[in-house]
């Protein structure tokens, strides 16, 4: 397998997760660069205590990286993962313009979740993290009917027939340039990005808190990945650290 400078892959036919699995290589001295890869997993998990279905057929990849950073600016990665997930749907897909950033960290094609990002941290005694393990999950094949959000694969999109090694490679390379370019400079490149592909920048959106249901307009990326929404209720700007996003449907006039 071709992979960028500084990586290397782990390879398994089948575990619980390949994020479980990266975490106790992490915990074990392994070094950046390090990738988990799967060709199926057992128990897959997602965001919020949410499963993530894992048949054979996709992409699951985990990888090890040690960013010397506090722990709030390594959270940044989530977006560096975005971005390199985004380029590696555009260099395979017919409509490379259909493929929108959706805040906080997932991908849609043509408004539909093609992919998923797990981050899982463990800080160090000195105020950095001592790894991080960035979890990525691209529908290659297969997707799930029924979700929350629907969900759409790169095959349903129009791409060649691919193998999940053959992704790995574009993804590790797109991830290396964009981790290059997050270590080099900072988040400023990467939030002007991932404001390039955002969907629904300056529309309306809803944001589903645990606890209640916002609605306003998608005005800005704070410096920090934090999501400015300017309220319809009269509320002002809002600061969104965490929620999950919702675009309402266009209304005819
Ligand atoms: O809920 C989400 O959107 C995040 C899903 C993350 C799934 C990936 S697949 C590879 C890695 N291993 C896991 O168990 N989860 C992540």
């Amino acid at each position: 397998m071709r992979l960028p400078p500084g990586f290397r892959v782990m390879a398994f036919d089948s575990v619980g997760s390949t994020n479980d699995e990266a975490k106790a290589f992490a915990r074990s001295g392994a070094a950046e660069g390090t990738i988990v890869w799967a060709k199926r997993q057992e128990s897959g998990r997602g965001r919020r205590g949410r499963g993530w279905t894992s048949p054979e057929g996709n992409l699951y990849s985990s990888t090890i990286l040690r960013p010397s950073r506090p722990p709030a600016e390594a959270a940044q990665i989530s977006f560096v993962a975005a971005l390199a997930i985004a380029d590696t749907a555009a260099a395979v897909l017919p409509d490379p313009d259909g493929v929108r950033c959706k805040w906080p960290n997932d991908v849609l094609v043509h408004g539909r979740k093609l992919s998923g990002i797990l981050l899982e941290s463990e800080a160090a005694a000195r105020g950095g993290v001592s790894w991080l393990v960035l979890g990525v999950g691209i529908n290659l094949r297969h997707f799930p009917e029924g979700t929350d959000y629907a969900a759409t694969s790169l095959a349903a999109e129009g791409a060649p027939a691919l193998q999940p090694a053959a992704l790995l490679e574009i993804y590790a390379e797109q991830l290396a340039r964009w981790y290059g370019v997050w270590a080099e400079h900072g988040f400023g490149p990467v939030r002007a990005a991932w404001l390039k592909r955002a969907r629904g920048l300056g529309e309306p959106i809803v944001v589903r808190l645990p606890d209640r249901t916002l609605t306003g307009t998608f005005a800005d990326l704070d410096s920090d990945g934090v999501l400015l929404l300017d309220r319809d209720d009269g509320a002002g700007r809002q600061r969104i650290a965490a929620g999950d996003v919702f675009f309402p449907p266009a209304v005819e006039t």
